[in-house]
């Protein structure tokens, strides 16, 4: 790892996934990604629907679907995540890497109550918790003790969107990954994760909040990935980048906000199948000629892609 304060890190990561039903082609969610997530601080990545950011999560957790490749590494807790044994993966989840994951409700157990799902769980990780502890966890994000004697369909998709928080959060992984934790939330509560989030990143953890919602980015993030088709286009803090960004998709991102007036972005996304390795999809997109250049620096901490002719 480059940094004692590096939690996570991303090396030369490509990840390629069999395209079903179709032998020889390929899905490629992440091409060539290095990216850093620093410990105690919040790390966005925003970007389109489709664009890789949940196959990350997954990535870093190693559970990828099967017969996909990879090259490059994912460091975690000083493990190649990409190179462990199903053993050592074991140990790295829970508390090496914890996930919140997109549509948490899933996640739950159907036939058991909350509260014993959640007793095992944190038994598992080497927590055993009392019935009073649950309900201390319940409370961290507004629920009550009751929550505990119900079961995954008596409460609503926000609710369990809450208990997986509370639970993911309860065995302070080293680095806390979050897909689209407010996604299905009121404002309120919405708030109250964010609170979570920035509590686990001020007791030391490397969070990553993945996110198409870049309202939500810049209200919650230190620094920020901007990624479209598997590569990340723009990444620096996040105040600069979401304010003054270097890259024109990131600024065509910014004008699809409903306060800059929901522009959306030109074209159509591009296909991540067998994408051409010397053209850069955003600029293909926009019908202007780039070669894909790699992250250069524009100023402190603040890389952008592309050749500087082809930003428009
Ligand atoms: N198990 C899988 N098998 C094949 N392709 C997959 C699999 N999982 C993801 N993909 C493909 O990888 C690409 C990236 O998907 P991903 O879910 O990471 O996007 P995303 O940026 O998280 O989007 P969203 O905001 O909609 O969740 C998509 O083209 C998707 O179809
Ligand atoms: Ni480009």
């Amino acid at each position: 790892m480059s940094s004692a304060a590096t939690g996570m890190e991303l090396v030369d990561l490509s990840i390629r996934i069999p395209l079903p039903g179709t032998p020889r082609r390929w899905v490629y969610p992440a091409r060539d990604i290095s990216l850093p997530f620093h410990a105690g601080s919040i790390t966005a990545i925003v970007g389109e629907s489709g664009c890789g950011k949940s196959v990350l999560a997954l990535a870093a957790m190693g559970l990828l679907p099967a017969g996909t490749q990879t090259s490059g590494s994912i460091f975690a807790r000083d493990i190649d995540v990409l190179a462990a044994t199903e053993s050592e993966l074991r140990n790295v989840r829970g508390r090496g890497v914890g996930l919140i994951p997109q549509s948490a409700a899933t996640h739950l157990t159907p036939v058991r109550t909350i509260g014993s799902t959640m007793a095992e769980s944190l038994a598992i990780h080497g927590f055993p918790a009392r019935p009073i502890d649950i309900a201390h966890l319940l409370r961290t994000v507004e629920l009550d003790a009751e929550t505990a004697r119900r079961y995954p369909h008596e409460v609503s998709g926000g609710m369990a969107q809450r208990v997986l928080i509370a639970l993911t959060c309860a065995l302070e992984p080293t680095i806390l990954v979050a897909d689209e934790p407010t996604s299905a939330l009121d404002a309120d509560t919405a708030a109250l994760v964010r609170r979570q989030l920035r509590d686990q990143a001020n007791r030391g953890a490397a969070v990553v909040l993945i996110t198409h919602d870049l309202v939500a980015a810049r209200a919650a993030a230190d620094h920020v990935a901007v990624m479209y088709a598997g590569q990340i286009l723009e990444t620096g803090p996040a105040r600069v980048a979401l304010r003054a960004p270097a890259h024109d998709y990131t600024r065509a991102l910014l004008a699809a906000l409903p306060e800059n007036g929901l522009i959306p972005p030109p074209g159509t996304p591009s296909s991540l199948v067998d994408p051409h390795p010397a053209v850069c999809p955003w600029h293909q997109r926009v019908g202007v000629s780039c070669s894909a250049a790699s992250l250069s620096a524009v100023g402190a901490d603040h890389l952008v892609a592309c050749d500087s002719a082809a930003r428009c």
